[in-house]
């Protein structure tokens, strides 16, 4: 069996944190990509030895998928109501818990479920966590009707704002453009830095054919990062000061 990797290391370490904090009887979030899908394995383990009673919602096909074949109760959002808690993954943490998520597609179904949540918990490995919002390229969700005008109204936003970007890329996947569970376009952004993600969150949003962008802003209260010694640390905005 091939040795497990650092990062195999700390996202296991930050799943198993998190899946601590599920309580029996939980109406549970659960987050989508490689982090988050060691979660649920973690929960779905729990799980077995000790029946959890959880209700749990998905935030993607791929995430509610693996969560059923691990005999975890996967049901609609709408059906379950209100969520005690979401666990997901993130593409980069700033000090305010703000992040970039939607690397793997799965932003809206994400940004939906974490703000149906009394609480959202950010797991990740260290690379995730850092200064400020932007290195990782930003995924914006657009419907596809007129998307290349979406795509020159937001390059023409960007410009209006004094942001710097290259090229806005469509997202594909084996050549062909990526479709999220929604039916809907990636255009990706690349900023390389994000001075005031709230202002820049407001002007995408602002454009018809976006969707959601994958800027979760004030939504995160606690982000558990996994160490590479198999240790995690807890970050909260409120240590900021
Ligand atoms: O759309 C994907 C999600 O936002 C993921 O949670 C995010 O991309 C992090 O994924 P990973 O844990 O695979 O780095």
């Amino acid at each position: 069996m091939a040795e497990a990797s650092s990062s195999d290391i700390a996202k296991d370490a930050a799943a198993r944190a998190a899946v601590a904090l599920v309580e029996p009887g939980m109406k549970l979030g659960l987050g989508s990509g490689s982090t988050a899908a060691v979660m649920v394995r973690r929960l779905a383990e729990r799980n077995d030895e000790e029946p959890l009673g959880l209700i749990c919602a998905a935030t993607s096909a791929a995430t509610a998928e693996l969560a059923t074949s691990l005999g975890l109760a996967v049901h609609e959002l709408d059906q379950i109501g209100w969520l005690d808690m979401t666990i997901d993954g993130a593409d980069e943490i700033d000090p305010d818990l703000n992040l970039i998520k939607g690397g793997g597609g799965a932003l809206l179904r994400e940004k939906i479920v974490a703000m149906a949540s009394d609480r959202m918990v950010v797991i990740a490995d260290p690379t995730k966590v850092v200064e400020q919002l932007g290195a990782f390229h930003l995924p914006v969700e657009v419907i596809p009707f007129g998307w290349e005008i979406t795509r020159k109204l937001i390059g023409e936003a960007l410009v209006a704002e004094g942001m710097e970007h290259r090229p806005i890329l469509l997202r594909k996947r084996d050549d062909t453009p990526y479709r999220t569970d929604e039916g809907n376009l990636i255009l990706d952004l690349a900023l390389e830095q994000i001075e005031d993600p709230a202002r820049l969150s407001r002007v995408l949003n602002a454009l018809p054919g976006v969707v959601e962008t994958g800027l979760f802003l004030n939504i995160c209260r606690l982000a558990i990062i996994g160490r590479e010694d198999g240790s995690t640390i807890e970050l909260t905005p409120e240590e900021r000061g």
